[in-house]
């Protein structure tokens, strides 16, 4: 990362509005088995990481905090509501970005798409519409909105998904991994337009690039929290083992 992107990336955390969130006993089962298991968590964030090897649960956890599925056992709340229970305050709360946009874009066009969260909001789709093209103005990016999404590279697909969230003005921003496979320029692009976002940001990815500006991180293992707190620390124990992992062979592992 430059030395500028660095530093944008440090104010945007300063700046960032803060967040609660809350994990009160945690577990969610599927088919017979534990996918998360006991966690808890109450912490104020404005940027929090969330790291962990394949299939620790961390799409899982993604999916809880954002209201959209039931733990099995306990409770996660953002600021205090439970986002799968008032689904009118997630609608409000909480924004989360896929690893891949053709799972969450609905709309062939792109206004259509932007104005529909909108319309979800409550806006009559006059006022969806009209504040849908304020966004893509925003964004430098008025010549898109007749344009057809299914004509877009993935990066454009993933800044349409960006811009239909910001302009719902959530809270908080959760993003899964949204620019795993996208190549280095893309990614940098869009690392540039998330930092337009004013709320907080749970970031959920394998680089630690990505990582650079959380002040929380979150590590879990096999659906547990293996430790949790100030962001550059985490990281350095979950690189030490991830590298020692690296050194190992425990890809031959089936049990695991
Ligand atoms: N609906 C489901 N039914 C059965 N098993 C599931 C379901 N959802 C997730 N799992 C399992 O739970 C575990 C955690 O999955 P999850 O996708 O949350 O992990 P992850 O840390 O995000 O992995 P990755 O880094 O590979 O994306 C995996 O073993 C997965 O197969």
């Amino acid at each position: 990362m430059t030395m500028q992107a660095k530093h944008t990336t440090a104010a945007m955390t300063e700046n960032a509005r803060p967040m609660r969130v809350t994990l009160e006993g945690v577990t969610l089962r599927r088919e017979g088995r534990e996918v998360l298991t006991g966690l808890n968590l109450d912490l104020g964030i404005r940027r929090m990481g969330v790291v962990g090897r394949n299939g620790s649960g961390k799409s899982t956890l993604a999916r809880v905090l954002a209201g959209l599925i039931r733990p099995t056992d306990g409770r996660a709340r953002l600021n205090g509501a439970d986002m799968y229970a008032d689904r009118r305050a997630a609608l409000r709360t909480v924004g989360i970005l896929f690893q891949n946009p053709d799972h969450q874009i609905i709309f062939p066009t792109v206004l259509e798409e932007i104005a529909f969260g909108l319309t979800q909001l409550g806006r009559s789709s006059r006022d969806a519409e009209r504040d849908a093209r304020a966004t893509l103005t925003s964004f430098h990016k008025s010549d898109w909105a007749e344009v057809a999404i299914s004509t877009l590279s993935q990066g454009q697909k993933h800044l349409v998904c960006l811009m239909s969230i910001m302009a719902m003005a959530p809270r908080v921003l959760i993003l899964d991994e949204p620019f795993a496979g996208l190549d280095m320029p893309t990614r940098a692009q869009l690392r540039r337009y998330l930092q337009l976002f004013p709320g907080a940001v749970i970031h959920i990815s394998h680089d630690p690039q990505d990582l650079d500006g959380c002040e929380t991180v979150i590590w879990l293992e096999k659906g547990r929290i293996v430790q949790q707190g100030n962001g550059p620390e985490v990281m350095a124990s979950y690189l030490a083992e991830m590298t020692r992992l690296g050194e190992s062979d425990d890809i031959s592992d089936l049990t695991r």
